[in-house]
């Protein structure tokens, strides 16, 4: 038997809306889980192509297989023992990696759905999409890529438990990513940001947020002025410097550019972007808004 599952790239953030919104973009990667009748052979369990397929790996050490192993048994502890072991896996990586783009977030939210399918297909209850979003920010401590990569479009995402609402994209239909030929660890990313901030940069931050959403569903307008932010993005400039002088420069003939997650992709909120602004090792990538989330396809 096997499922398919395709799961959004994610731009999480989008200026003022740290670690809480998050955008699905039409750039999937595709992952199909193959149950055998027999064991397989472990060390080649895993296939890849497209992005990072020379240095992941292919046996169940590989993140997808882990993390299909770790739910079966904990959301479906009734599942044959045997049954990781005749599970054989290919990804087609179409999202960039560690650029920003929620890639991680893709990939754990893949794994928690197919073990949701295979679940459902051994005949207990297939994972609700709620259910998977919990599962993924249990994982990443944060839902703000998952929310996207599970119900699609615009969303705001609270932790603890992890929940989130989707909020009509009526004024942006098209986007434009940025993607520098350099990768940043998210991690190193989030250890630069201070514990605490200014009260004056959280209350502008609030309204920034407000307006952000205001932006989006009604004047786009006001877009520049709504991802205009200090709460993370100065903070980490040294990370990305080169990423922080596009946005500035983009920002500057009034684009409302932003750093996409932790960088360092910029994300423009408009489909098309003066190619005379950037710099030629940065791919641009001009595609929709993902309305959808995750999507299965079972095979036969
Ligand atoms: N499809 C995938 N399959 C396996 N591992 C993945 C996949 N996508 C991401 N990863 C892992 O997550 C890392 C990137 O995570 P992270 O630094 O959070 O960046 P991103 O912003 O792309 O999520 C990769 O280096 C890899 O180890
Ligand atoms: N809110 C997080 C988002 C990380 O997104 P990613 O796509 O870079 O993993 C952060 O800014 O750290």
């Amino acid at each position: 038997m096997r499922i398919q599952i395709e799961v959004p790239a994610t731009s999480a953030n989008l200026g003022p809306g740290y670690d809480s919104f998050g955008l699905a973009l039409g750039i999937f990667d595709t992952l199909t889980l193959t149950i055998h009748d027999e064991a397989v052979d472990p060390s080649t369990c895993v296939s890849v192509t497209g992005e990072s397929a020379e240095t992941l790996p292919t046996d169940r050490s590989h993140l997808i297989m882990r993390v299909i192993g770790d739910v079966l048994r904990a959301e479906y502890p009734k599942t044959p023992t045997d049954l990781v072991e005749r599970l054989s896996l290919e990804c087609v990586n179409r999202i960039p990696h560690s650029r920003g783009l929620g890639s991680s977030a893709a990939a754990i939210v893949g794994a928690i759905a197919l073990a949701g399918e295979v679940g459902a297909r051994a005949g207990s209850e297939r994972l609700s999409r709620q259910r998977v979003l919990e599962l993924v920010s249990d994982l990443e401590g944060h839902p703000d890529n998952a929310a996207p990569a599970v119900f699609g479009g615009l969303t705001v995402a609270l932790p603890d438990p992890a929940r989130s609402w989707q909020i009509p994209a009526n004024t942006v239909a098209e986007v434009t990513a940025l993607v520098p030929d350099v990768r940043l660890d998210t991690h190193i990313a989030r250890s630069v940001i201070p514990a605490s901030v200014d009260h004056s940069i959280a209350a502008e931050n609030s309204a920034r947020a407000a307006l952000l959403v205001h932006g989006f569903v009604t004047d786009a307008s006001v877009l520049l002025e709504a991802t205009d932010e200090r709460l993370h993005q100065e903070y980490r400039r040294d990370a990305y410097p080169e990423s922080m002088a596009l946005v500035d420069a983009l920002r500057a003939d009034g684009l409302p550019a932003v750093i996409s997650g932790a960088g360092p992709t910029v994300l423009v909120l408009a489909g098309s972007v003066p190619r005379t602004l950037v710099p030629a090792a940065v791919t641009l990538i001009h595609t929709s808004i993902d309305l959808g989330g995750y999507r299965v396809e079972q095979k036969n």
